[in-house]
């Protein structure tokens, strides 16, 4: 299992063995004693599952607010998506930066997203299924938004705006100067 940080300290790809035979592939997805091993002990609670029909379905960005803050670990197991971590932890020096990441059944790679960070995803293909692991369960009451295409993220995101779905609630969603994010830099959520 490669584990690396990405741009932002605490967002991190992590890419699972694969092991081929003449039948197909095994791989472990998720083993919680080998990625605590590097570092990555988290407690998920969550499945996930969600599918996507066409190219440029833009989920995001999304975060539960404490004490229902998740950490994220996703995966693409059909298709490829640009997944992209804003972080949105009040003190952070990198507070409304981004780090974005492909992943892909091809790559079969995963990202980690921690807690104080807003997740969303666009997808490269039609029929992209994503799977992914919270730390805490869902809470309608404490689910947020913030606007995937705020001026001040100013995300590349690789899906021309014109192409995007989205729901009435992501195109809806408020600027990130908007919000008071409930994260602070360095304190426990
Ligand atoms: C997130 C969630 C949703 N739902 C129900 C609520 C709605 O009836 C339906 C679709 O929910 P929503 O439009 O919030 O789904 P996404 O837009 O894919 O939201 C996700 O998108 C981005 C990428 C995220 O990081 C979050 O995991 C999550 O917010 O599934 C549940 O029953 N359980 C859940 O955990």
């Amino acid at each position: 299992m490669i584990v690396r940080d990405l741009a932002i300290p605490g967002v991190k790809e992590i890419v699972p063995a694969r092991h081929g035979d003449a039948r197909g592939f095994f791989s472990e997805t998720w083993n919680r004693v080998v990625l605590a091993g590097s570092g990555v002990d988290l407690d998920f609670v969550q499945d996930n599952h969600s599918m996507s029909a066409a190219r440029g379905v833009l989920r995001g960005l999304h975060f539960q607010v404490p004490p229902f803050a998740q950490d994220k670990l996703v995966r693409v197991v059909r298709g490829s998506i640009y997944d992209v971590a804003v972080d949105i932890r009040e003190g952070s020096p990198s507070f409304g930066q981004w780090v974005g990441l492909v992943v892909s059944a091809e790559a079969w790679n995963q990202i980690l997203v921690p807690k104080g960070f807003a997740h969303g995803f666009v997808t490269l293909e039609p029929d992209c299924e994503v799977i992914y692991k919270v730390t805490a369960p869902y809470s309608p009451e404490h689910d947020r938004g913030i606007a995937h295409d705020d001026p001040a993220l100013a995300i590349d995101w690789p899906v021309a705006a014109s192409e995007r779905t989205l729901s009435d609630k992501d195109r809806a969603a408020p600027r990130l100067a908007a919000i008071e994010s409930p994260f602070s830099y360095g304190a426990a959520v």
